[in-house]
């Protein structure tokens, strides 16, 4: 194909794809999976505690990403009240382990609730209340199969650095909220968390041991995986 007609193509391509991410489509999307009422209750004490969780399209991301890794271990910095991590039990194996950290042990409270109303059973999840950085530094080298990241989004470069310590190759990392509030696209906004959410989309971008997308779901979920050798 000539240079121009690639252009032509490459427009009309993105035309489609412009038209395809309607607010009734992306809302579709969003829906697709359903939601039971065990997640509605967690979303419902986030809500009380004033805690912004994951939205449905990225927790149906976790479940596919757990699900496609096989994950047996994860772990999770930012448990809030359990609407992630009860999408990463739900797609990992049935004898997998979710070890799951947050700074606030009433949002953990919460989050064993909601783990247990799912019927998910005691030995499957492990609550660490304690500094992200603090607890992540102190787990095993090259045990884990996912990491996933949504606590303080200042220190997800520190969190993506650990995540590489602690994924076997093929691992996967994956950070909520990258996009929230549209700020992150736009570059007259220059913030201290929008900065700090941008240098992480490049590190991880430029990292040549990733393979990485930035997936469009609900606020925005940056995943990468570790490059087998
Ligand atoms: C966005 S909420 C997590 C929501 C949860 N991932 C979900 O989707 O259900 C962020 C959580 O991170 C916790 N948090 C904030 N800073 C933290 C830190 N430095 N270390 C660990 N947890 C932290 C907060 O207490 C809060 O529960």
């Amino acid at each position: 194909m000539g240079t121009a007609a690639a252009h032509h193509a490459a427009d009309h391509w993105e035309d489609a794809i412009a038209t395809g991410i309607d607010p009734t489509s992306w809302a579709y999307a969003e829906d697709y999976t359903g939601e039971d009422e065990v997640v509605t209750g967690a979303r419902a004490s986030a809500s009380d505690s004033g805690v912004v969780p994951i939205g449905p399209g990225t927790a149906a991301a976790l479940s596919l990403l757990a699900a496609g890794a096989g994950a047996k271990a994860v772990v999770e910095i930012g448990t809030g009240t359990g609407v992630s991590g009860l999408a990463l039990l739900r797609g990992m194996r049935s004898d997998g382990t979710l070890t799951t950290v947050d700074i606030d042990a009433e949002n953990q409270r919460l989050a064993r609730k909601t783990f247990l109303d799912a019927g998910v059973a005691s030995n499957r999840f492990r609550l660490i209340a304690g500094a992200g950085l603090d607890v992540v530094t102190r787990l095993t080298d090259g045990h884990y199969d996912l990491v996933f990241c949504d606590a303080d989004r200042r220190e997800n470069t520190a969190y993506l650095h650990e995540a590489l310590r602690l994924l076997r190759p093929g691992g996967t990392v994956a950070f909520a909220g990258v996009l929230t509030g549209g700020k992150v696209a736009d570059p007259a906004h220059r913030d201290a968390d929008t900065m700090a959410l941008r240098d992480l989309i490049r590190a991880v971008r430029d990292d040549d041991t990733l393979v990485s997308a930035l997936l469009p779901t609900s606020e925005g979920l940056l995943t990468a995986a570790k490059r087998l050798k």
